[in-house]
């Protein structure tokens, strides 16, 4: 039997009303510092503070295969998934570079790589590999479930294990998987009751004639699966082990009042998962930006999110959550050193 956490949610009136007094109270015309005195207020939240400090940051990047990319639903063979986690661990994929360049710790797991990522000695400060396989891969979801309750439930319990493992006080979440943005539609879909077309897109680059099919075979994949309607049998039957362990990563920390950094379309199809096991996981979450993936405006839609940024990214990897790290970390500096308009001595606004 599988123990979801406990998440208490974050009512705390006092708090709040304290946060938008100092935020409103800095050396600024009112609301000058446009939605970044919204993650400001959500930081403190999350964090219990009034001076909020974010440290050890924590960049988990769950790696998986499906069974969905023999269907053809991607632009890439599923090769490219294990060689990109020896990108990752190498130290030379675009998180890799950023996860460096900000001071992430990046931990890589092997949630059921189709190819085995060899175990190996990593230097302190470098990516780390983690095996936490519970195949070599899913099952075709377009005949029949994708992993059994079984599995599903052990990709949960290994995602809360490794956070609970974690030291710091927030987590990045990203993501490696040829052939998941599939999954990530197909959960979208079905957990959000968007319109299947609107939920498929160019994943790694298909043409229009590829997103065509792609749409076809996870139609059948919504077939084959019609009675998965509640979220664990929703996510055992399409979903994938990386987004299990992401859906346990995320109820883990939301548990623990970290502050989650979400990437992009599949880490967010993984915080839609555990949403409607939790609603309350979304008010530690921080989205960090739109996913040029068809299918993450409807998905930010469907979550109520506000993304931080829009760079047209749809690489994957924690990449975005990476580059809007800084953001947070400048939020939380301003409401902790900002001066105010009375420790300052400047005058507030004019009135009448
Ligand atoms: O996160 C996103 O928004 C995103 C959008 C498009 C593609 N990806 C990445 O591309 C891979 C999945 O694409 P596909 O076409 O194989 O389904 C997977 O490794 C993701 O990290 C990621
Ligand atoms: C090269 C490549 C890098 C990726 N990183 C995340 N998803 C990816 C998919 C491809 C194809």
């Amino acid at each position: 039997m599988l123990n979801l956490p406990v998440i208490a949610p974050l009512n705390d009136a006092a708090l709040t009303e304290r946060l938008q007094f100092l935020i409103d109270h800095k050396t600024k015309p009112l609301g000058a510092l446009g939605r970044l005195e919204a993650l400001m207020l959500r930081l403190g939240l999350i964090l219990g503070s009034e001076a909020p400090a974010l440290h050890a940051p924590q960049m988990l990047v769950c790696a998986a295969d499906h069974g969905l990319a023999a269907r053809g639903v991607s632009a890439y063979p599923s090769d490219v998934t294990w060689q990109m986690v020896e990108n990752f661990l190498a130290g030379g994929a675009a998180v890799s570079v950023l996860a460096r360049q900000h001071g992430l710790a990046l931990t890589v797991a092997d949630c059921g790589v189709a190819r085995a990522i060899p175990a190996r000695d990593t230097a302190p400060g470098a990516p780390r590999l983690v095996s936490r396989r519970i195949a070599a891969g899913t099952q075709d979801a377009s005949v029949g479930p994708a992993m059994t309750r079984e599995q599903c439930a052990q990709a949960l319990a290994n995602g809360m294990a490794m956070v609970r493992d974690m030291p710091g006080n927030v987590l990045l979440l990203g993501e490696m998987g040829i052939g998941n943005t599939s999954v990530a539609s197909l959960l979208l879909a079905r957990l959000g009751g968007v319109p299947l077309a609107d939920c498929v897109g160019a994943g790694t680059g298909l043409d229009p004639a590829g997103i065509a099919r792609k749409r076809a075979v996870l139609q059948q994949a919504l077939d084959a699966n019609a009675t998965a309607t509640e979220p664990l049998a929703a996510l055992a039957a399409l979903g994938g082990f990386e987004v299990a362990t992401l859906t346990g990563a995320v109820l883990q920390a939301a548990s623990e009042h970290r502050v989650i950094v979400v990437d992009g379309f599949i880490t967010g199809a993984a915080v839609l998962v555990a949403a409607r096991l939790a609603p309350q996981v979304l008010q530690r979450c921080v989205f960090a930006h739109r996913s040029g993936e068809r299918g993450h405006a409807h998905l930010l839609e469907v979550l109520r999110a506000d993304p931080l940024i829009d760079l047209g990214l749809r690489l994957g990897e924690g990449s975005g959550a990476a580059l809007a790290w800084p953001l947070l970390v400048s939020a939380c500096a301003v409401l902790r050193e900002m001066a105010s308009f009375e420790s300052a001595g400047v005058n507030g606004p004019s009135g009448g």
